[in-house]
């Protein structure tokens, strides 16, 4: 699996004109297309499974049921300019720091960090995300760091919160690690909203691989949804 993924990242490297230096990647990083780009469509990094996994549930898009979520390095839908205005005291704000600030999990190139696609079902309180964890994200050698699995828990079952209560933190993430994700395998990440107590959402989540055969990881979490009457800091 390694092999064919160092494979990939050479072909990726190829189809972009070779390797290029920091300043090529901070020139195409600052084009205004790089950053609008919808992260959440496939890319000649995605392995055979992503790609799959990706065009089998396009297909139930297409039924009705589930809907794919695009996916930015900054999101600047209105819910996060509100966010910045409404919560985050302005003296913590350094603006020339955050003219650099993007979403962690869609800060790093193609292929090597996190390759993910997010489906919801608003019905059934679901979301589903596709993971492939490439070789920038090492635990011990040959796996998935932890940090990193509990990353894309978070923004998955964080979006579960939000798209049944809004603007929401997470207040906790429990996650118990069952078996190592090999580096650069796919595995499905399954989120669904358990309960809704006030502002508390409570949601649980599954990781598993592509052939439900192995249950890598489980968590609960807990997310509160904002109160506009309260700062954060
Ligand atoms: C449109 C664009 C789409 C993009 C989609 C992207 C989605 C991404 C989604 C995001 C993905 C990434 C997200 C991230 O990575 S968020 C980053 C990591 N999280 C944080 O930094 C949050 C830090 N914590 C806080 O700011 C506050 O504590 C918050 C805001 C969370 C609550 O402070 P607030 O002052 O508002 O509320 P409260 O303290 O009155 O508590 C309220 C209630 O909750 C109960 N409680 C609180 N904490 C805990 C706890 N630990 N266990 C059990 N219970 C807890 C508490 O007892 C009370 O219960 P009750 O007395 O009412 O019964």
């Amino acid at each position: 699996m390694l092999r064919s993924c160092a494979a990939r990242l050479r072909t990726l490297g190829a189809s972009r004109g070779g390797a290029r230096g920091p300043g090529a990647a901070r020139r195409s990083f600052a084009s205004e297309e790089v950053v609008d780009k919808d992260c959440a469509l496939p890319n000649p990094s995605w392995s055979k499974d992503l790609r799959l996994l990706f065009d089998q549930f396009m297909k139930k898009c297409e039924e009705g049921s589930w809907k794919r979520l695009p996916s930015y390095k900054r999101s600047s839908t209105q819910n996060f300019k509100d966010f910045r205005t409404h919560y985050v005291d302005p003296k913590l704000l350094k603006e020339e720091q955050m003219s650099e600030a993007q979403l962690f999990t869609r800060s790093f190139e193609d292929g090597l960090g996190f390759e993910y696609v997010m489906f919801c079902n608003d019905a059934e309180k679901r979301v589903v995300c596709f993971f492939q964890g490439g070789p920038r994200l090492q635990g011990v050698p040959g796996f998935t760091h932890g940090g990193a699995i509990a990353s894309i828990i978070d923004a998955t079952v964080g979006t579960c919160a939000f798209r049944a209560g809004g603007v929401v933190m997470t207040a906790n993430l429990n996650i118990n690690y069952k078996r190592p994700i090999p580096l650069c395998s796919v595995v499905v990440i399954d989120g669904q909203l358990d309960r809704v107590e006030g502002r508390k959402f409570f949601v649980s989540c599954s990781v598993r691989s592509v052939s439900e055969e192995t249950l890598y990881s489980e968590a609960t979490s807990l997310f509160i949804a904002l109160d506009p009457n309260k700062k954060l800091t």
